[in-house]
């Protein structure tokens, strides 16, 4: 399908005219048949144009834009927030630029005008000669900002989509101020006007850079070299990077070296071009320079001849990138002194503006201007939309859980070195909505069936339960109006001594599912804790008065039952059809189903309570003789509580427990290349369908798909080596998707399905 999309108000406003005169007839003479022709009527109608269009055919999309870049961020911001109309997966959109705009930062990067003389209509056509003679086509990386208020507005942090330029300090100020020049200076020249109101300021602000996924940490250009190096204040185990302010300049791009055709901020994006997706941060802090010390008017007025040497040369093929600083704090090219500009290659960045500098706040995504709240911050991060949705946490995500209720369907769960977070998927993005803070790793979460996520009501609710490394157990909660809380329980003598590898609620679809929670540990028990031993549980949401972080209403301590097991345990499993039974499964090849109700008061007594157990004979013999071997993870397929499935090292094991004969599973290899299978997870919404992960990371991050039907897996691949997936799980959501957990990152991958 081919849209034909033109903003009758970009630039010089010869859009029209361009496609009447030009491109249209030259599609008509190339065989293309336009299915649509139609101009925007007013700000934002791009997107909503190019939503419908979308939403009412199933091919794949070209779109030739006649426009600027503010048009087509308008598209990408259209499709990124459009609402999945129940397709599995959205067509394919490519665009084919016409530009049109004032800055064409997009066009000009890919197809670099001539420096000598003007650029004509030839040149404006190269990218539909490229479409003609079907060129290549290029994933556009996006950056994905947040903002977020300061807790204490409980408001939801708000999401902008850029495909070219994310900024604050001078750039934001400037594109600030230009705007209300736009009447009276349609041209390039009233950026320069507004750069000269803005010269003297310097922006007061706490930044973190975190590396990209496949790069362990941060990297800087260095001049002398001429490549990137890793940055010196970023390790591969404490990679972030702080930097104090005041800056004077902080500007990001994602696809383009370019913001004008000749105003060449981040030339490195094409001359040293990064191989996934990332920023190209540019900054300049004045503290860098050797004659300032301290923030005055004075050396404000000093260093605005280094600001204009730096902008005046980013348009002299970007040189700016390897000027320093002499000893008078001139910026040169000669010497080896301090870099005048930090350009930055990262997966991501965080800006938090102190409170009192209001100029600080404010922030420029691809032209459009936000406000960051007081005491609040903005975080951009990079991600390309065609491989699946990445959310970058600030440190290591270690396990996850999936919401699996239909009115939690869009919630995932991250727990890392000290905290839970809780975010909230979208088709093309993701928000966190909730934050608790253990002070532990955590080593596993369940959710409540009780938790309904905003996307569902108003009036929605977050409850889990986690565990940590210091054998602790956690009951987590948020509702719109509370702050989070987290009420601790099972420590001391009654709860675990060991690791806590895995929890769920209690299966079935009454008020038991809501209050026994199961939790398995390498101290070889299962426990099941009675979240509400004295109280009605229908009634027992937090009040809203009674909340805060550290002071959960009182409650009762959970009490629990104990079950020994004769081996260290790794997985728990619940069913939707019985609040009488887990699956559990051991580090030897083991898995029971258990009647946990059966007999209470005899702990010592396992057999009492085991209703059957399943061997994997490989894993069994290897553990016999001493070899331990990895996975051991057990699931129940979501509509047939009769159906097993299990992973041991490489091979995966599926039980019919209605027709056991003689206990002997089906198996298949899921790793033939020998790699150890970690985690096995049914999708509960597409039953046939099981996945697998592996810990290796010899191949990469990698998730193999089967489905009960056909041996042969398919293999997802999220990340390079030596990216592993430390964990994973379905979305509950109708639309089939993996939520992993890959370094810092939870990737969001579709997944294909015979539906
Ligand atoms: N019919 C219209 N009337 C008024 N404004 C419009 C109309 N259609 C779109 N717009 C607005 O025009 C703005 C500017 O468009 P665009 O970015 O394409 O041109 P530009 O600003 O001249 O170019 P560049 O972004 O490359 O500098 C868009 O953000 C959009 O909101």
């Amino acid at each position: 399908m081919l849209l034909c999309l033109y903003n009758p108000t970009s630039g010089d406003g010869t859009a029209k005219k361009l496609l009447d005169e030009h491109v249209l007839p030259l599609l008509q003479s190339n065989g293309k048949s336009v299915d649509k022709v139609i101009s925007t009527e007013h700000p934002g109608h791009a997107g909503e144009i190019l939503v419908d269009f979308v939403n009412q055919h199933e091919a794949e999309i070209v779109v030739i834009l006649a426009s600027g870049d503010g048009t087509l961020n308008e598209c990408i911001t259209g499709l990124s927030s459009a609402e999945s109309t129940g397709r599995s997966r959205p067509p394919k959109v490519s665009f084919v630029l016409v530009p049109s705009g004032t800055a064409n930062a997009l066009y000009s990067t890919l197809f670099p005008p001539p420096q000598e003389g003007p650029a004509d209509t030839a040149y404006r056509l190269l990218s539909i000669q490229s479409f003609l003679a079907n060129g290549k086509t290029i994933p556009l990386t996006l950056a994905i900002t947040t903002l977020s208020s300061p807790p204490s507005a409980r408001k939801r942090p708000q999401a902008k989509i850029s495909s070219v330029v994310v900024s604050t300090s001078l750039h934001a100020s400037i594109l600030k101020d230009s705007e209300t020049l736009r009447k009276e200076m349609p041209g390039l020249e009233r950026f320069k006007v507004a750069a000269q109101q803005n010269s003297t300021k310097w922006y007061k602000s706490w930044v973190k850079l975190i590396p990209a996924p496949g790069a362990e940490v941060v990297q800087i250009y260095d001049p002398s070299s001429k490549s990137f190096i890793d940055h010196p204040d970023s390790h591969s185990n404490d990679p972030i990077v702080d930097l104090d302010g005041p800056f004077a300049y902080f500007l990001s791009t994602v696809n383009v070296d370019r913001l004008e055709p000749a105003f060449m901020i981040s030339p490195l994006a094409s001359r040293i071009p990064a191989t996934e997706a990332t920023c190209d941060l540019v900054i300049v802090r004045p503290f860098c320079s050797p004659t300032v010390s301290d923030d005055t008017l004075e050396t404000r007025e000093a260093f605005v001849p280094v600001l204009w040497k730096v902008l005046g040369d980013a348009y002299h093929q970007g040189a700016h990138v390897d000027l320093r600083y002499n000893e008078n704090g001139e910026a040169t090219t000669e010497g080896d002194g301090p870099l005048v500009v930090e350009y930055i290659r990262c997966g991501g960045w965080e800006w938090i503006p102190v409170d009192d500098d209001e100029d600080a706040h404010w922030l420029c995504t691809d032209g459009a201007i936000s406000k960051i709240e007081t005491e609040g911050r903005a975080v951009c991060s990079a991600a390309v939309p065609d491989a699946g949705v990445g959310f970058m946490n600030s440190s290591e995500i270690y396990v996850i859980a999936t919401a699996k209720t239909d009115d939690s369907a869009d919630l995932v769960a991250l727990g890392t070195d000290h905290s839970v977070q809780v975010l909230q998927v979208a088709e093309n993005s993701i928000k966190s909505i909730a934050s608790f803070h253990i002070g532990s790793r955590i080593t596993a979460l369940a959710f409540s069936p009780r938790t309904v996520s905003p996307s569902a009501s108003d009036d929605w609710f977050i409850e889990l339960t986690a565990a940590s490394a210091n054998f602790g157990l956690h009951l987590l909660t948020k509702q719109p109006t509370n702050n989070e809380t987290v009420f601790a329980f099972g420590g001391g003598l009654s709860g675990h001594h060991g690791r806590v590898n895995d929890m769920t609620f209690c299966g079935g679809k009454g008020v038991d599912s809501t209050r026994y929670v199961a939790t398995v540990s390498d101290d070889k028990m299962l426990m099941v804790w009675d979240l509400y031993p004295t109280q009605d549980v229908s009634s027992s949401r937090a009040s809203p008065e009674s909340t805060g972080m550290s002071s959960p209403p009182p409650r009762a301590q959970p009490t629990a039952y104990v079950m020994a097991f004769p081996h260290p345990l790794t997985s728990v499993c619940s069913h939707p059809s019985s609040s009488k039974e887990f699956l559990v499964s051991d580090t030897t090849g083991s898995v029971f189903v258990t009647d946990w109700r059966s007999d209470p008061d005899d702990e010592a007594d396992y057999d009492s309570w085991r209703l059957v157990e399943l061997i994997e004979p490989y894993a069994l013999a290897a553990t016999s003789m001493g070899i331990s071997v990895p996975g051991g993870w057990a699931s129940w397929r979501a509509d047939n509580a009769d159906i097993v499935g299990a992973v041991y090292n490489s091979r995966y094991s599926l039980w019919n427990i209605s027709q056991l004969q003689g206990g002997k599973p089906t198996t298949g290899n899921s790793f033939p290349q020998g790699l150890g299978g970690h985690r096995f997870r049914w999708s509960s919404t597409y039953p046939e369908y099981f996945a697998i992960s592996t810990q290796s990371p010899a191949k990469g991050a990698l998730i193999n798909i089967h489905n009960t039907a056909y041996t042969q897996p398919t293999t997802l691949t999220l990340a390079p080596r030596p990216h592993f997936v430390r964990d994973f799980d379905w979305l509950a959501s109708r639309t089939p998707r993996i939520a992993a957990a890959v370094g810092r990152t939870l990737v969001i991958v579709p997944v294909a399905v015979d539906a």
